[in-house]
């Protein structure tokens, strides 16, 4: 699947810009449908992005926002990325939209995912807007290489939900919505930083192994065109 990238000189810039393509996709599937939906990655990069999308002006009571993907830690955890979401984005005009968590403190991870899918699948499909990220390996929501569940993950023609994650290099266990659940969203972006993500992002263009990097797996078979959003 094509690609487009749009690049800004710098990352204030781009949140400002990101937030303002965001808060126009949720405005019109207000407009068209009356709710609308965004799953958003966690992680170090989204912080500005959050902030400025918090400021912009739409009905966020009939939106629902969600999690991408999530470590199986509860919410008080400094990992816990529904506690990054509070932080920087469920305020401010966006203070009153409904959050469905991924993680729930119940008897094993699976019985987590089972319950995040069963509360999710509310949602309407497909998702308005779903923002993603990558890491240094290559990894995108918690699709990370050669992890326990990845094939399942990917797997296009897999069910919607979602799903449990252990790899090396993702610290705890994961939960994290399969491929087929983010593949077809209306808006699907993935937002990177810095000239090591450009080179990873560049280094995963330049191959085919989705299990070297799941990346790959977004980039060449999502259903939607990814729109990159990158500053330097
Ligand atoms: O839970 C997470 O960590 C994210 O959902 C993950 O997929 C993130 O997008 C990448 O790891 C990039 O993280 P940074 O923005 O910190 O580089």
């Amino acid at each position: 699947m094509t690609d487009r990238m749009h690049e800004f000189s710098d990352a204030a810039s781009l949140a400002s810009a990101l937030a303002d393509e965001v808060a126009a996709r949720l405005a019109a599937a207000l407009r068209d449908r009356g709710t609308a939906s965004i799953a958003v990655s966690g992680g170090s990069t989204p912080k500005k992005f959050f902030e400025a999308l918090s400021t912009r002006d739409i009905d966020w009571s009939k939106v629902t926002v969600t999690l991408v993907d999530e470590r199986f830690v509860p919410a008080d955890s400094d990992r816990s990325n529904h506690r990054l979401v509070q932080t920087h984005l469920l305020k401010d005009k966006a203070a009153n939209a409904r959050f469905l968590p991924l993680f729930y403190d119940v008897a094993s991870i699976q019985d987590a995912a089972d319950k995040a899918t069963e509360e999710t699948a509310g949602i309407d499909n497909p998702f308005d807007v779903v923002i993603l990220g990558m890491g240094n390996d290559g990894h995108t929501a918690s699709f990370f290489p050669h992890g326990n569940n990845l094939a399942q993950a990917i797997d296009l023609s897999g069910p919607r939900g979602v799903l449990t994650m252990r790899a090396d290099g993702a610290g705890e266990e994961r939960l994290t919505f399969s491929f087929a659940s983010l593949s077809d969203a209306r808006f699907l972006a993935l937002h990177i930083e810095g000239q090591g993500k450009k080179d990873v992002l560049d280094q995963a263009k330049a191959g085919s192994d989705e299990n070297e990097m799941p990346i790959r797996a977004v980039l060449n078979r999502a259903a939607t065109p990814v729109d990159i959003y990158w500053a330097p």
